[in-house]
């Protein structure tokens, strides 16, 4: 489903953030990309969704290759994708209702059938009650499960997300992770980019370690390391 081949990546700066990355995620996998600050975690997730192009080496993602890929066909790629991506700020001059409501303007369904499927979005991540509030108006938590409910009102393959949970006190990220365990569950296929390793033992994914831009093989992770 996603396939990174020798990914190099080198910003503008000069600076190389990803230097030979190769790996596969299967259809209907639960990935942790994990490593310390500035290793390379959300160069990586930006590199899958076509948000940054790789230097060099191929991203391959539903057997498109993303580094060949035509600037208008991004949008068609994208459109496999839920991102929740801390750059992606919800709209606090709008409602709950119609954050989720936004993605679905460009897909053409009619006003009724959009409503249903933003309302069943919400009530997935336990939000239908706050339909009207204004986003400001709820917790952390619930903006970061209101951002995943944008996120998955497209009905995505793959839920793609970077530090979910940071800035989230633990039950507030224990909930997040809950969410993105149940999409696993019912076969979306999940990708989070964190630092935060506690939940490794609850969800048991696969774990691919980054550190100074390389994925590191299973068991390579040196201990103690988070
Ligand atoms: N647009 C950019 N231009 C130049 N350098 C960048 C850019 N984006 C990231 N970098 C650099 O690339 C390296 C990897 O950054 P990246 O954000 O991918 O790491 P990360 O593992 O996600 O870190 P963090 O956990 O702190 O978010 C860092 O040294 C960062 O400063």
């Amino acid at each position: 489903m996603i396939s990174f081949s020798a990914v190099h990546k080198r910003y503008p700066t000069g600076y190389e953030a990803l230097r030979g990355v190769s790996f596969d995620i299967d259809a209907g996998e639960l990935v942790f990309i994990t490593g310390h600050s500035g290793a390379g975690k959300t160069t990586l997730c930006k590199l899958a969704a076509a948000i940054e192009r790789p230097t060099s080496g191929s991203v391959v993602v539903n057997g498109q290759n993303l580094a060949a890929l035509r600037k208008s066909a991004i949008p068609y790629v994208r459109r496999n994708f839920g991102l929740v991506f801390q750059d992606q700020k919800l709209l606090f001059d709008r409602t709950v209702l119609d954050n989720v409501l936004l993605p679905l303007a460009i897909v053409g369904l009619s006003p009724k059938e959009a409503g249903k499927r933003a309302r069943a979005a919400l009530d997935k991540v336990g939000l239908l009650e706050r339909e009207k509030a204004n986003p400001i108006a709820l917790s952390g938590g619930e903006q970061q499960r209101l951002a995943i409910a944008r996120a998955v009102v497209n009905r995505p393959a793959i839920l793609l997300a970077d530090e979910p949970t940071a800035n989230l006190d633990t039950d507030s990220a224990g909930e997040v992770m809950e969410l993105f365990k149940a999409f696993h569950q019912v076969g979306v296929t999940v990708i989070l980019a964190t630092h935060d390793t506690q939940w490794v033992r609850h969800l048991n994914p696969r774990v691919l370690w980054v550190e100074h831009g390389q994925v590191r093989a299973p068991g390579e992770r040196p201990e103690g390391q988070a």
